[in-house]
Parts: C-alpha cells; structure tokens; sequence
C-alpha cells in the first residue's frame, strides 16, 4: 500500500473518532509500540540505502502528521466534552436568591427572657421544677385546703389513674409556686429566686387560655418588707416597660400570702391601646403579699427567724401590654403572620 492511501485512512479514522478513549486506541494502533506506522519505520532497517533515502523522510512525514492530527483531535473532542457540560450544569448566577426566612422567637420566650435578665440584676436566681405535680406541693403546702374552690375540676386538670392504680391523681400546676416550695426545701433561706413558666387551668376566652406562662418571684430573708416588695416591683416594671412607672397596691387576699395585695401600674389608654408609665388610670398586673408562716414551714423554713415576700403576674399577660397584643388566644394559635409581625 503507498503512504498517501495509509495518511487518508489514518487521517479519516482519526477524524471520524467520537470520543478521547476511540482516540486514544487510534493513537495507540498507528504510533504505539507494535502500531502500523511504527512497524513500517522498523523495515527502514532492512532497506537499501537508496530505498531508505526515499522512505525515510515520508514515514517521518506520515507520523508527524498523524500524531498533529491526534492531537488536534483531541483538544477538539476535549472542547465538545466541555461545551456539552456548560450546557447540561449551566447556572443563571444573575437569578434572585431564594428567599430564606429566619425564623424569630415567640413573644413569650422573649419577655421571659427580658424578666429574667431584669430580676437578675437584682439578685433573682431562676428556679424551675415539674409540670406536672402533686397537690400537696400545688395546694395543701399553699395552704390552699381541700374544699378550696381552686381545687376543683372545673379550674384544674387532673391526671387520671388507670383501674388498680391506686396512687393518688397529680395535677398539672395551676401557678409555678410549687417550684417555689421545692426550691425552699432543696436550699433552705435566705432566697431571692424566680420561677417562670408554663400553667395549665380549665379555661378559655378571650383573655384566658388552658396553658399560659406565669412568672413567681419570692425573696427569704431575716428582715424583709413589703417597702422591699414595693421597691423591686417599681424597679421590674420601670425596667421592663423602660420607662418611670408608679405602683398602687390594693389590699387583697391570697391562701398563700398575709397581708396580700393586687399590684397596679400607672397607664393611660389611648384610643384602645394602653400606655404604661403615666396618665391617671391604673392597671391591675400581678398578686403579692408576704409568705405566709405556713408555706414558709411547709417549705420546711422556721417562719420566727425567716420571713419575705412573693409575687405571680402573667407572662402573657405583660406581653400583651408591652406589645398591644389585643388576644391572648392568638399567642399559641402559631400562625407564621402572628409570629412575624411580633417576633
Ligand atoms: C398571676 N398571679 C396572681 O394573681 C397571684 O400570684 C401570687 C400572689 C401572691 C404570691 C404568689 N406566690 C407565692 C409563692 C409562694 Cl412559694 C409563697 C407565697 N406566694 C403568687
């Protein structure tokens, strides 16, 4: 066979080649060890001088043209491989981002947290215990007794016991002063702590909901007051509503607590929304009094060296003031607008 017909059969399967791996095998076939265009340059040995004058230089021709033509190939086919990616993987980076929410806390796990640091401040430990309680440590060491009408099913959620299990029924708490009874008895006086959290009662409108958040404070000393009761409340609530507020305290009456008095903050309502910290109308907040001698040795504390104050307001509740929330019902109905527009 003469060169020129070897060059156009190599030159045409080089072109016609699809991929690097078909290219690569031609390579090998034309110029490799045992490759048609090699063996032929090993007969050059064989030949005459003459012979080898002419053949020579051809042959060197024919592979030099063949190996330009592979390697032209395979930048070609490289090029195609690379084209079909950036079609297939191509990415418009000038499209908008997908639009991430961040999520935000809940009002209520803010303004326990806004409580928390505010009390911490002025000394108040927080205390937390069991959701679900005895009645001893809910009622009976409150010295609310048996016949109390807090007790009853219409305002308290009762476990129920399977048949045979004798045990007596727990309840879930109705306030978090049995954390406070359960701290009393862990640590003892004096106490200066605070026990935020979530309270069930068997209730539901408007401004009452079964579980909602209640924070208690209670503070054990030897010569507490209600002056000192006075001044953390004003200190709290000027604190938390960042402006002067003035307290009335209304002469009331807690099992728990003797005296007992209704704490208001001074406010104004404008045109619906209540403004806190001026005015001349007032808001009833939060219960207080000082600990009854009895909760005190049901907390095992000697009620003749030790004596202090406590106090229970709703969590909700201040929130709802601080942030003009009209309903208490939409804290806990978890529609994502709710949640956005105050969280
Ligand atoms: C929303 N809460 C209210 O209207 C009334 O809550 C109050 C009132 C007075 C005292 C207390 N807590 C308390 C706790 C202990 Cl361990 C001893 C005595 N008292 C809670």
């Amino acid at each position: 066979m003469n060169l020129d017909q070897l060059k156009s059969d190599w030159l045409g399967r080089i072109a016609a080649a699809t991929d690097e791996g078909a290219l690569e095998e031609l390579r090998v076939a034309a110029l490799g060890k045992k490759g048609e265009i090699s063996l032929k340059m090993r007969d050059l040995g064989g030949m005459s001088p003459e012979e080898r004058q002419v053949a020579g230089p051809a042959l060197n021709a024919l592979k030099d043209e063949v190996t330009t033509a592979i390697a032209a190939k395979k930048v070609a086919l490289g090029d195609a491989a690379l084209d079909e990616r950036l079609k297939a993987e191509w990415l418009d980076v000038t499209l908008p981002a997908r639009h991430r929410r961040v999520g935000t806390i809940h009002p209520v796990s803010q303004v326990t947290e806004e409580v928390t640091a505010i009390f911490a401040d002025m000394g108040f430990a927080v205390a937390e215990g069991p959701q679900i309680e005895t009645d001893w440590y809910n009622f009976d060491a409150l010295n609310i007794p048996g016949h109390h009408p807090a007790r009853a099913e219409m305002d308290t959620f009762y476990t129920h016991r399977a048949e045979g299990d004798d045990r007596p029924p727990h309840v879930l708490r109705t306030h978090t002063s049995p954390v406070q009874i359960r701290h009393m008895e862990a640590h003892g006086a004096p106490v200066r702590v605070i026990a935020p959290g979530r309270v069930y009662r068997a209730d539901y409108d408007q401004t009452h909901t079964p579980m909602f958040h209640q924070v208690e404070g209670l503070a054990i000393d030897r010569d507490i007051s209600m002056a000192n009761l006075k001044w953390v409340l004003e200190e709290f609530f000027s604190a938390y509503f960042g402006t002067k507020v003035r307290t009335r305290f209304r002469a009331s009456h807690f099992p728990f607590t003797e005296p007992s008095a209704e704490v208001d903050i001074q406010c104004s309502w404008e045109g619906g929304t209540v403004k806190v910290g001026e005015g001349s109308d007032w808001l009833e907040v939060l219960g207080s009094g000082m600990v009854h001698p009895k909760v005190l040795q049901a907390g095992g504390i000697d009620p003749a060296e030790w004596q202090g104050f406590a106090f229970g307001m709703g969590i909700d509740r201040i929130a709802m003031l601080k942030y003009g929330i009209p309903d208490l019902r939409a804290f806990f109905d978890s529609d994502l607008r709710w949640l956005r527009h105050y969280g």
